[in-house]
């Protein structure tokens, strides 16, 4: 199936923030783990996508890596994506991150995962990338708890590829979301073993991880980020 099994269309919050519906959100990642919301199309979003696209123009954004590997060809039959951490410095970053820190509070609250920093990239897939099957944690790791990614891309057809595909418990697929412009996907670290197919053209996203701890936490984010309040 393609798009969002649980989607709630959501109103632009007064904050000028995307509102979520924290209860269903929270409910769905105490159950089957994984959820997908519509943010509506607020300017941060906007902003978000233009400064995407810029970075990826300008040539600014690298091919990522896994873990501490510095095996090049082992790298790129894993993932093929390039990204940019997010550090703060312009409107749109400065808004999603206090979007994020919203976030942590009210699942703290609901679910106390203990949600400690949070530290998120920019990234694009271009034409030919994926990333193969993982989890964003090992399981017991407690370091990266929370997944989120923002999907930047505009009139996304089904046959551009570039799907997130969630996997159950035995290996069978789940279900399968489109990288649509505002779609939100959350999704326990840990838990929801995932991959991203081919994309048959530039796909623009923001990838964050809300942590327990600061262990390893991105370099651009290792003195912002901490320590926050409860
Ligand atoms: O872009 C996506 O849909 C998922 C990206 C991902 O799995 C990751 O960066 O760990
Ligand atoms: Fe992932």
């Amino acid at each position: 199936m393609i798009g969002p099994t649980r989607l709630s269309l959501i109103p632009s919050g007064l904050t000028g923030l995307p509102a979520l519906d924290m209860d269903t959100v929270c409910d769905a990642l105490a159950g089957p783990g994984y959820v997908a919301v519509r943010l509506t199309d607020t300017d941060m979003l906007a902003a978000l996508r233009r400064e995407a696209e810029a970075l990826w123009q300008e040539d600014a954004l690298t091919p990522a890596g896994i873990g501490r590997a510095d095996d090049h060809e082992l790298i790129a039959r894993v993932r093929r994506d390039k990204t940019k951490w997010l550090d703060g410095s312009t409107p749109g970053q400065t808004a999603w991150l206090a979007f994020a820190e919203t976030l942590r509070r009210e699942v703290n609250a609901r679910l106390m995962l203990g949600l400690f920093a949070f530290e998120a990239h920019f990234a694009v897939y271009e034409a030919g990338a994926f990333y193969k099957r993982h989890l964003d944690s090992f399981r017991g790791a407690r370091n990266r708890v929370l997944s989120t990614v923002l999907y930047l891309n505009p009139h996304w057809r089904e046959g551009d590829g570039g799907h997130l595909r969630i996997y159950g418990e035995d290996d069978d697929v789940i279900t399968e979301l489109r990288p649509e412009f505002g779609t939100l996907v959350l999704f326990l670290s840990e838990e929801i073993p995932h991959e991203v197919t081919v994309s048959h053209r530039e796909r623009f996203s923001i990838a964050g991880w809300h942590r327990c701890n600061d262990r390893g936490l991105a370099p651009a984010l290792q003195v912002r980020a901490l320590p926050i309040a409860p």
